[in-house]
């Protein structure tokens, strides 16, 4: 299916376009509802973050995961569910599979990159451009996500969009779980553990997730709700609402389930799969109390969402 995801021209709002049209911001902005409020996921060309920057930060990214296991644990993420969340996470540490702990771990290595850094976490020494190539991304991110949320605010019909907006101040600043996240997957073993998966089927925990990927693999469910392919398509970035933003919105946005299973060619599981994502949430203390002013959900602090979420996903020790 990339055929259900739909692929929407975000030149009308890109980061590199000055003159914004107040009629193609309307189109633009009806066009990402219809995705938001049906599947969920919906590819945009025309961002303004280029292939270009993905293929550099990737590369960046690889330096890091090159690097022998003694140096990468210097960065390892803390374990303690309560800390901030930055750092590396060897192979087959993480499971995010719904179904739990009927999976093995996922076969996958990744960086969380959340900025501030806290007190005794460091950016890694041994590949000096990581910090700023991430960093970069990291804020080309951002101003997307920033963008994506007012057309949503707008979209909405939310009365005071910039009150809204004002939830996301933190982001990058501490008192906020954004995140960027670097994935890279190994090429697939000849004997797979049973039910392994890259990476198990979930729901992101946040507002909005951006993603970058380089090969196949992602599936997301469709409308029918059956997993399809969402392949990789050059020059686009998937977006997709997550569950802090689908219970704010009282389910009028979709947070959708989706995992990145081993591929089925023997040329695609001696590849190595990479992606990014950007995980950006709202800040901690934003109250959550449903944006079209009905009670469907008890109003929370999006910290306390938050942890509720992370608490039931299994982390091996
Ligand atoms: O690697 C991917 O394509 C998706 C990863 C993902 O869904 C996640 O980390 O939340
Ligand atoms: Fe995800």
């Amino acid at each position: 299916m990339s055929g259900q995801i739909p692929v929407v021209d975000f030149s009308a709002y890109s980061l590199d376009n000055k003159n914004v049209n107040e009629v193609e911001l309307q189109a633009l902005t009806d066009e990402l509802m219809h995705a938001f409020t049906t599947v969920g996921f919906v590819y945009l060309k025309n961002t303004g973050i280029s292939s270009s920057k993905v293929y550099d930060t990737f590369d960046v990214a690889d330096k890091f995961y090159l690097q022998p296991e003694t140096v990468k644990e210097k960065y390892s993420r803390p374990l303690d569910k309560t800390a901030e969340r930055h750092g590396w996470m060897a192979l087959e540490r993480e499971n995010l599979s719904l179904i739990g702990q009927s999976r093995p771990n996922d076969l996958k290595e990744c960086f969380n990159v959340m900025p501030p850094l806290s007190e005794g976490q460091t950016w890694p020494a041994e590949v000096p451009e990581f910090e700023p190539v991430m960093m970069d991304f990291f804020n080309s991110c951002h101003e997307l996500a920033m963008r994506l949320l007012e057309i949503i605010g707008r979209g909405l019909a939310i009365k005071d969009v910039d009150s809204f907006l004002g939830k996301f101040k933190n982001v990058g600043k501490g008192g906020n779980g954004t995140n960027l996240r670097s994935l890279r997957y190994p090429p697939v073993p000849e004997v797979v553990k049973e039910n392994q998966v890259r990476c198990g089927e979930h729901t992101d925990f946040g507002c909005l997730s951006l993603l970058f990927q380089d090969n196949p693999g992602l599936e997301v469910v469709n409308l029918e709700g059956e997993y399809v392919p969402a392949r990789p398509i050059p020059d686009t970035t998937l977006v997709n609402i997550a569950d802090t933003l689908q219970r704010w919105s009282a389910d009028k946005l979709k947070s959708t389930r989706h995992r990145v299973v081993m591929p089925d060619s023997e040329e695609e599981r001696r590849r190595v799969r990479r992606s990014l994502a950007f995980f950006c949430h709202c800040d901690s203390d934003a109250e959550l109390r449903c944006l079209d002013g009905s009670d469907k959900y008890q109003s929370l602090l999006a910290r306390e969402y938050i942890n509720e979420r992370i608490n039931a996903t299994y982390l091996s020790g």
